[in-house]
């Protein structure tokens, strides 16, 4: 996949949505993850409880909700992070639901993840290393056939120092990560996330904490890893980005998906606007257009975070 400029690709691929209907949970011409029944309990809540999910390959999918809407727990459930009370899902058309977070990495599936503290005290350079999984000079038995391992070492080295020439982290990578800006740190978890070359990409809030100046160049960023032909799913409560970059919206509320359409009709959509006005009892409807209504609770939602 590395390399190929996939852009006029891209087209064909955004245009297999236009007959996918807006509906929750809905069919998908070319999926690349399909889940059923995903439930998970915490206590007497139901964090999560999606009875089906598509995910279009080759496009970008926004996973968006109030908080609390489980849309963390579902991505930490899809990559292994996190055990299901029920459910089965595959990638690819392969069961993956009980396949452990590495591996499900291995196969092109990954998730990024917030720079925790302890990642935050290594360079850029060993948080890239890092996110090299299954490296044979990790197990220990392999350490006297260093002719082996070492080829490979050199690899996984070009590799990032590509991928830090790309996001423009080059001139940092033997900083500690944690001396980054907000929106550096974004660029390096996903560039951390493309070591294993992924298929599909999941984002975990990619806007969040990144000054506007950087912004555009982030966007930019996930567009390409769609123009390059991988699929990415990202989580995300600002709607400006869902706006701007996404093909395809899901909107979760209290664990279920409650709508799912392009970003214009979700927007629009009643169910979308009904899962918002909990806290919106006293707007009166009548005085609004459904758009002009959608277009405010969005903005409550972005404002309260
Ligand atoms: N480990 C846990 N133990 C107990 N409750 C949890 C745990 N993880 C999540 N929850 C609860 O599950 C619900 C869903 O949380 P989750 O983080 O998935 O929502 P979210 O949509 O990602 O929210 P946000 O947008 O605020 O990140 C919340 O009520 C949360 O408090």
């Amino acid at each position: 996949m590395d390399g190929e400029q996939m852009t006029d690709a891209t087209l064909p691929k955004l245009g297999a949505l236009v007959d996918v209907p807006n509906e929750p949970g809905a069919k998908k011409p070319d999926p690349i993850v399909v889940g059923d029944d995903i439930s998970r309990q915490f206590g007497g809540l139901r964090a999560v409880d999606v009875g089906h999910i598509e995910i279009q390959r080759g496009v970008i999918t926004a996973l968006i909700g109030p908080n609390g809407a489980g849309k963390t727990t579902l991505f930490n459930l899809l990559t292994g992070f996190d055990q299901p009370d029920s459910g089965s899902w595959t990638f690819n058309g392969q069961p993956i639901h009980k396949v452990p977070a590495f591996k499900v990495a291995r196969r092109g599936m990954v998730r990024t993840f917030q720079l925790t503290k302890v990642l935050s005290k290594l360079s850029v350079m060993e948080n890239m290393r890092l996110g090299a999984t299954g490296q044979m000079g990790e197990r220990w038995w392999m350490a006297p056939f260093r002719f082996l391992w070492e080829g490979q070492e050199r690899e996984i080295t070009e590799r990032a120092d590509e991928l830090l020439v790309r996001f423009k982290l080059d001139a940092k990578k033997e900083d500690f990560a944690g001396s980054l800006s907000g929106g550096q740190r974004k660029l390096l978890e996903m560039a951390r996330a493309l070591m294993v070359d992924p298929e599909l990409i999941m984002l975990d809030e990619p806007m969040a904490g990144v000054n506007p100046a950087l912004k555009q160049s982030l966007l930019g960023h996930v567009k390409s890893l769609r123009d390059e032909g991988r699929t990415v799913l990202f989580v995300e409560h600002d709607m400006d980005m869902v706006r701007d970059i996404s093909d395809w919206v899901i909107v979760m509320a209290q664990g279920r998906i409650v709508a799912e359409g392009t970003p214009a009709a979700v927007m629009a959509d009643q169910r979308v606007i009904d899962a918002y006005l909990g806290a919106h009892h006293d707007t009166d409807l009548s005085d609004l257009d459904e758009a002009a209504i959608a277009e405010q609770v969005m903005t409550e939602i972005q404002e309260g975070e």
